[in-house]
C-alpha cells in the first residue's frame, strides 16, 4: 500500500473539556497518513488518477473548523469515518494534537488508525 500524506495542518477550532474552552477557539495540529494505491496516477501523470491531498486537506480544514468537540478523540473520529467515506480510503493514520494544551509538553492529543492496510 502506497501513502499519501498531509503534515503539520493547522486549523482554528472549538475543542476542550472546560467551560473556558468552549468559548474560544484553539489550533489543532494534523498529520495525515492516507492508504492509497498511487500507480495509475504516477503512469497517466493525471490528477484526476490520484488522492488529491488538497482536496483533502481543504475538507478536513472545513470539517474542523465548522465543529466543535470536547475531546480529541471524538473530533479524530469523525475526520476519520469522513476521509475513509468522503474519499474512499481504505486505511488511515490520523494524529490530532494540541499544541500548548499542558504546560511543560509541545502537544498532547491522539494517533489513531482505522481501516485495514493492504
Ligand atoms: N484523552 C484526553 N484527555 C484530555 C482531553 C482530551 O481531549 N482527551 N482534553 C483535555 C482538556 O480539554 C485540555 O486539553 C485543556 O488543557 C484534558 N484531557
Amino acid at each position: 500500500m502506497d501513502i499519501v500524506y498531509i503534515r503539520d495542518l493547522r486549523v482554528k477550532t472549538t475543542v476542550g473539556v472546560f467551560d473556558w474552552e468552549q468559548g474560544i477557539r484553539q489550533t489543532v495540529r494534523l498529520d495525515l497518513e492516507l492508504g492509497c494505491d498511487i500507480r495509475q496516477g504516477a503512469g497517466s501523470d493525471h490528477i484526476g488518477d490520484v488522492l488529491d491531498y488538497h482536496a483533502v486537506a481543504t475538507r478536513v480544514i472545513a470539517q474542523v473548523e465548522q465543529n466543535r468537540h470536547q475531546l480529541v478523540e471524538a473530533m479524530a473520529e469523525d475526520l476519520a469515518r469522513m476521509i475513509m467515506t468522503e474519499f474512499a480510503v481504505p486505511w488511515l493514520r490520523l494524529t490530532l494534537g494540541k499544541p500548548g494544551a499542558v504546560p511543560g509538553a509541545a502537544e498532547v492529543g491522539v494517533c489513531i488508525e482505522r481501516g485495514v492496510r493492504g
